[in-house]
C-alpha cells in the first residue's frame, strides 16, 4: 500500500518537453510552444493568431484588474464579510430595461446537451435531438494542447458540415444528420492561462484563445448555416462580477467590428455559477444586454463557490455533497431569482445539469436514475426555466418530454412565467446555510471520486462516468473543497452515529483505504498504467493545503503542459 505521507510531499512534477522540426507561422510577439501538427497549423494561421494577439493586447490589463478584484473580494469574505447586492447598482436592478430580442434561431432551447469538444461526441451531440449542443472547452475538457487544438479542428469541421468520424473498432462511420442542434461554445474561465501560446512574453488568456480561434474560423459559416444571420453563440463560465461581463461584451464588440458584422450578432448565455454572481445577475445582463441570450444555473460550480466563498466561515460547513441539491433553500432561491431576473429582461433562464447518466447493465437502477432526472426537470420547468441541460443523449427524450408537456406549445416561458414572487428573495435566502449531516461515507466518496476524476483529467478526459454519475471539473471541485473545509475546521461527522472529527490522521487513513479500493475496482493493470498515484498526490495536497487554492485545475494544469520544442520551465 502506498503511504499517505508520500502524497504530502511537495509537487515535483516537471513540464514534459518534446522536440520537433516544424514550426508555425506566427505574427510579431507571438510564440507557439505546443506540438506542431499540419492540421493544427490550419487553425493557428498567422491571421488567426494576429486576431487572438489583438484581443490579448487590448484586454489583458482589464482581465488582470478583474482578477485583482476577485482577490480583494476574497479577502473581504475571508475577513468575515458576506457577498450581497451592490448598493451602487440598485438603479440597474430596479430599472426598466430589456435585453435585445432573442434571435429566432435560439428561441427554443428546451433541452441542451453538453459535452467536450471531442470529435465523435460532437457528432453525436449535434445529432442527438437536443435543441442546442454546448461544446465545452471548460468543465468537461482537460485543456491539453492536443484536446484544445483538436477541439478547434472538430468545431471548424462541424460548422462547415463536413465533420465525420470513423470508429475503426466498430467499423462505424459518424456523420451529421440533416437536422442538428444549434451550436454554443463554452470557452475556459478568465483565470486559466494557455501555456502553449505566448503573447509578448506572457502566456495567453485561455478563454481568448478558445473564443478567438473559434470566432475567427467560423463566424461567417455559422451565421449562414446555423444562426439565421446571428451568431456565433457562446456560454460564458465562472464569472463573479459584472465587470467581467463588461470585458466579454467589449471582446464581442471588437470581434464584430473586425468581422464587419452587426453589433449584437454574437449572443451568449452566462452561467451563474459563483456565489458572488447571484447578486450581480441584473448587472451582468445589463453589461451584455446587446449580446445576451440569458443566464444558466451552473449548480455544481455554484456549490463549489459556496464553500470557496465561505472558506473562512466555520459556521457554514456543508453537509455531505449528495445532500446539497436544488431543494436546499439557498439553491432553490438562486434558481427562482435567476428565472425572475431573466424573464424581467426578456431572455432565457436555463436550468442546470442533473448528474445522473444512463445505467446500461441494470434496468431497475436505470429507471430510478431516469426518474430522478425527470423529477429534477419537472421542478425546473414548473419553476419557469425555459430549458435544461442533459449530460448524455440517453436522457434527452425524458427531459424533452417533461419540458414539452409543461410548456403549452410555447418555445419558451420568457413572457408567461415572470415569477414576480421571487423578486422579494433576500440576501439571507440566497446565503441560507445548507441543511444535512456529514458522514464518513461522504468523506470517503469525495476522496474516491476526486482522485479518480483527477487521474482521468491528467490523462486527457475532462468528463467521466463514476458510480453512475457524470463527474467533471465542477463536481470534482466540490469534493476537493469540501474535504479541505472539513479538515480545516475538524468537522464532526455527525450523520452516521460515529461522531468522529475529521483530522489529518483520519484523512490519511481514508486516502490509503480509498486508494486500495480504487485499485480493486479498476484492476491492478489499469491502476498501474493510469495516473492514480499522481492524482492522489495532487488531490491530497490540495485538501490539506494551509491556504485553499482557488482552482484545482490551475494547479493540475502544470502537469499537462507539454512544451515543444525544448523550451523553458514552469509558468
Ligand atoms: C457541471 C457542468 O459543467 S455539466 C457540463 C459539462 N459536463 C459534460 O458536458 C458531461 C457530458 N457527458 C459526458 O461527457 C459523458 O456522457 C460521460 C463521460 C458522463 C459518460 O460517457 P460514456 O461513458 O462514454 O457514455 P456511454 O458509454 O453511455 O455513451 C454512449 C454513447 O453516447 C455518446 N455520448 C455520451 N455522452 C455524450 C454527450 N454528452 N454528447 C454526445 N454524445 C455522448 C457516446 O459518445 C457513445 O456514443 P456511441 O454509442 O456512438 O459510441
Ligand atoms: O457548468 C455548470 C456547472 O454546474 O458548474
Ligand atoms: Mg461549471
Amino acid at each position: 500500500m502506498v503511504s499517505f505521507e508520500t502524497f504530502l510531499q511537495p509537487n515535483n512534477f516537471v513540464l514534459k518537453k518534446t522536440s520537433g522540426m516544424m514550426g508555425y507561422d506566427v505574427p510579431e510577439g507571438v510564440g507557439i510552444r505546443g506540438r506542431y501538427d499540419p492540421e493544427f497549423s490550419k487553425i493557428l494561421t498567422r491571421d488567426a493568431l494576429q486576431f487572438v494577439a489583438d484581443l490579448q493586447r487590448e484586454f489583458r490589463s482589464h482581465i488582470k484588474y478583474a482578477m485583482e478584484c476577485r482577490k480583494e473580494a476574497k479577502m473581504r469574505y475571508n475577513n468575515g464579510g458576506l457577498p450581497g447586492f451592490d448598493p451602487a447598482t440598485k438603479y440597474i436592478r430596479e430599472g426598466e430595461w430589456m435585453c435585445a430580442p432573442v434571435p429566432q434561431a435560439v428561441a427554443d432551447r428546451r433541452v441542451e446537451i453538453t459535452g467536450p469538444v471531442e470529435r465523435k461526441m460532437i457528432i453525436n451531440a449535434l445529432n442527438s435531438g437536443a435543441k442546442v449542443f454546448m461544446a465545452d472547452f471548460e468543465d468537461a475538457l482537460s485543456p491539453s494542447w492536443e484536446n484544445l487544438m483538436r477541439g478547434q479542428v472538430n468545431l471548424r469541421d462541424a460548422v462547415n458540415g463536413t465533420i465525420s468520424f470513423h470508429d475503426q473498432a466498430r467499423n462505424r462511420v459518424y456523420k451529421l444528420n440533416d437536422q442538428t442542434a444549434k451550436l454554443f461554445v463554452r470557452p475556459r474561465g478568465w483565470h486559466l492561462p494557455e501555456a502553449h501560446i505566448f503573447i509578448d512574453g506572457e502566456p495567453a488568456t485561455g478563454c481568448l484563445v478558445d473564443f478567438g480561434l473559434y470566432f475567427f474560423h467560423n463566424f461567417a459559416n455559422f451565421r449562414k448555416t446555423q444562426g439565421q444571420g446571428f451568431g456565433p453563440f457562446f456560454y460564458l463560465p465562472k464569472m463573479e462580477n459584472s465587470r467581467e461581463a463588461r470585458i466579454w461584451n467589449n471582446v464581442f464588440e471588437k470581434a464584430e467590428k473586425w468581422a464587419g458584422i452587426e453589433k449584437g450578432s454574437i449572443r451568449a448565455t452566462v452561467l451563474i455559477e459563483t456565489l458572488p454572481a447571484v447578486f450581480q445577475m441584473n448587472e451582468i445582463l445589463y453589461e451584455l444586454r446587446d449580446h445576451s441570450v440569458g443566464l444558466n444555473c451552473g449548480r455544481w460550480d455554484y456549490i463549489f463557490s459556496y464553500v470557496k466563498t465561505f472558506q473562512a466561515h466555520p459556521d457554514r460547513l456543508l453537509p455531505d455533497r449528495v445532500l446539497v441539491g436544488m431543494s436546499q433553500h439557498f439553491m432553490r432561491s438562486y434558481s427562482d431569482l435567476l428565472i425572475h431576473t431573466c424573464h424581467k429582461h426578456g431572455v432565457h433562464a436555463m436550468g442546470g445539469m442533473a448528474a445522473q447518466i444512463p445505467i446500461r447493465d441494470d434496468p431497475a437502477a436505470n429507471e430510478a436514475a431516469l426518474e430522478l432526472v425527470r423529477k429534477d426537470k419537472l421542478r425546473e420547468v414548473k419553476a419557469g426555466h425555459d430549458g435544461t441541460w442533459a449530460a448524455h443523449p440517453g436522457l434527452i427524450p425524458a427531459c424533452m418530454e417533461v419540458f414539452t408537456n409543461n410548456m403549452s406549445n410555447a418555445p419558451n416561458l420568457i413572457h408567461s412565467m415572470k415569477r414576480h414572487d421571487a423578486s422579494v428573495l433576500t440576501e439571507e435566502d440566497l446565503l441560507q446555510r445548507p441543511r444535512g449531516v456529514r458522514t464518513m461515507e461522504g468523506l470517503r466518496l469525495n476522496t474516491r471520486v476526486g482522485i479518480q476524476y483527477l487521474a482521468a483529467w491528467l490523462t486527457g478526459a475532462g468528463s467521466v462516468p463514476l458510480y453512475n454519475l457524470m463527474e467533471d471539473a465542477a463536481t470534482a471541485e466540490i469534493s476537493r473543497v469540501q474535504n479541505w473545509q472539513w479538515l480545516k475546521y475538524g468537522a464532526e461527522l455527525d450523520g452516521d452515529g460515529l461522531g468522529v472529527k475529521v483530522n489529518l490522521d483520519l484523512f490519511g487513513r481514508v486516502v490509503e483505504e480509498e486508494m486500495a479500493r480504487i485499485e480493486r475496482e479498476v484492476g491492478k493493470e489499469k491502476f498501474k498504467k493510469g495516473m492514480y498515484k499522481e492524482a492522489c498526490k495532487l488531490f491530497t495536497r490540495q485538501c490539506t493545503a494551509p491556504i485553499l487554492d482557488d482552482f484545482l485545475t490551475l494547479d493540475a494544469y502544470n502537469n499537462i503542459v507539454m512544451h515543444h520544442p525544448i523550451a523553458s520551465s514552469r509558468l
